[in-house]
């Protein structure tokens, strides 16, 4: 115990293994590092879209499923009880009610927290800036969600209005066995069955509101004339008709599936719970996360491969982190340097996976003034780009002056970077690329119009 005097009583209790490491945690670090990466397989091809074969136009840029912002947000799901809040409050750093009973959350509680970049960092050293303002993940606690939730159970709509309105999932499953910690599926710890659940509620809601768009449409089709409007109506009628077959009849995730563009327009305005894109987090006990060794972590593993593929699993223990986030900075290291070099938070990885997870990449404006990660999401170009730091920018866009991160990084200083000719001058049509270092030109009247 005396080789941690920094120690507060309390945390000493929750920190208990710190002074006393136990041989197995000792000689993890080999097996932590291996168990954590796993499951982080290959590029989200599918979900990038893959592209159906007729729409193979290559010059068309394949549209993303969900909302078009740069204000995104990403939701915890699961069964009640089974650590999400524990989670949330990890990754936001937030106080909400983590207990051992189902449904202690109700309301949605949002948080958000600073995304680690190693690039940011890198600017903040090289330019001293006055202000530092990095990338945000805004994450939301959500209500757990029983069996029978589309058709009412539990929190019911009121749980799946909430998903409704985020833009991406962890998932969270519990893969931990303790007896004092209630399941509410037969107090038995089985992570496939619970996925499983968690997966038919949201397609069977996305499929109750297809049909419900479905009947307004053939509602509408059912009136004589062939205006536009009706015409518009009719093709966006067969896009559902399609996507509720998917859905309902062949039980997919939308997100899954191969869109064209045409129908991810039309599948963006319905707000399905199955388009979202997904990170599962397996919560383990903070033991097997240590030792990198959880009985169902293969399974979850293989569940997810076989049905989404591509799909990031991430092992972490919320009972672990809860400890860690007790800790100051000082006391974490000295805790993760006895736990053996391997030892650390899952945290970092599971922010920058969510962040990137929601499509959204970065630009840096960069200046002894401030050092700022400003948020876009793929695809953007250069005046939308302007915009998300001031609509004038973008109404008055002239040109964007783009260093690549690599060559400042490389040439050490933005003079170095004129000087070799990578200053690039990039007009309206470029498209920002993740780690842009911009520098914006534009010019407006005081009418609003661009001199
Ligand atoms: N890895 C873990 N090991 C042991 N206990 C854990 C672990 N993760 C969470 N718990 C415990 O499980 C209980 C439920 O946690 P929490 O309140 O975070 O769950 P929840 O999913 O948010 O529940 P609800 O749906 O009711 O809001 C708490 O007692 C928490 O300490
Ligand atoms: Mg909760």
């Amino acid at each position: 115990m005396s080789k941690c005097p920094a120690l507060s009583a309390r945390r000493m209790m929750l920190a208990a293994p710190i002074c006393g490491v136990r041989t197995s945690l000792a000689t993890s670090s080999a097996t932590i590092r291996q168990f954590s990466t796993t499951a982080l397989v290959a590029a989200k091809k599918k979900a990038a879209g893959g592209g159906s074969k007729r729409n193979s136009g290559k010059d068309e840029p394949k549209l993303l499923l969900g909302r078009p912002s740069n204000n995104l947000k990403i939701g915890v799901v699961g069964l009640p009880n089974v650590g999400k809040s524990t989670a949330f409050n990890c990754i936001t750093s937030s106080n909400v009610l983590a207990a051992n009973y189902p449904f202690a959350t109700i309301d949605p509680t949002e948080g958000r927290v600073a995304v680690p970049d190693p690039r940011f960092d890198f600017l903040c050293d090289l330019y001293q800036p006055k202000s530092k303002a990095p990338a945000y993940l805004t994450c939301i606690d959500i209500a757990g969600l029983v069996r029978g939730a589309a058709s009412g159970a539990g929190l019911g709509n009121a749980f799946l209005a909430n998903i409704s309105a985020v833009d991406g999932l962890f998932h969270l499953t519990r893969c931990f066995v303790d007896d004092d910690i209630v399941h509410v599926e037969n107090n038995k710890v089985d992570p496939i069955r619970d996925l499983g659940i968690i997966h038919d509620e949201l397609r069977l809601k996305d499929a109750e509101n297809l049909t419900r768009r479905k009947a307004d449409l053939e509602k509408v089709m059912s009136r004589a004339g062939q205006t536009p409007e009706i015409k518009a109506k009719k093709d966006e009628l067969e896009v559902v008709k399609k996507v509720y077959d998917w859905v309902a009849e062949q039980e997919k995730d939308v997100r899954v599936g191969q869109w064209e563009n045409s129908e991810i327009e039309v599948i963006n305005t319905l707000q399905l719970l199955t388009a979202k894109p997904v990170i599962y987090l397996a919560n383990v006990s903070e033991d097997e996360y240590l030792e990198g060794n959880n009985r169902f972590l293969r399974d979850v593993q293989a569940w997810v491969g076989e049905n989404y593929a591509g799909d990031t699993v991430i092992p972490f223990s919320a009972g672990f982190e809860e400890k860690l986030s007790e800790l100051s900075s000082d006391e974490r290291a000295e805790y993760l340097s006895l736990l053996g070099d391997g030892a650390k938070s899952a945290l970092p990885e599971i922010i920058v996976s969510g962040y990137r997870n929601l499509n959204l990449i970065n630009f840096f404006t960069a200046g002894p003034g401030e050092v700022r990660a400003w948020t876009i999401r793929q695809g953007t170009k250069a005046p939308q780009a302007a915009g998300v730091i001031h609509t004038d920018f973008e109404r008055g866009f002239i040109t964007a002056e783009i260093m690549k991160l690599a060559d400042l990084q490389a040439l050490k200083s933005e003079a170095a970077v004129k000087a070799a000719g990578k200053y690039a001058q990039r007009g309206r049509d470029h498209i920002m690329e993740d780690g842009d270092v911009a520098y914006f030109k534009f010019n407006v009247t005081r009418s609003g119009g661009k001199k």
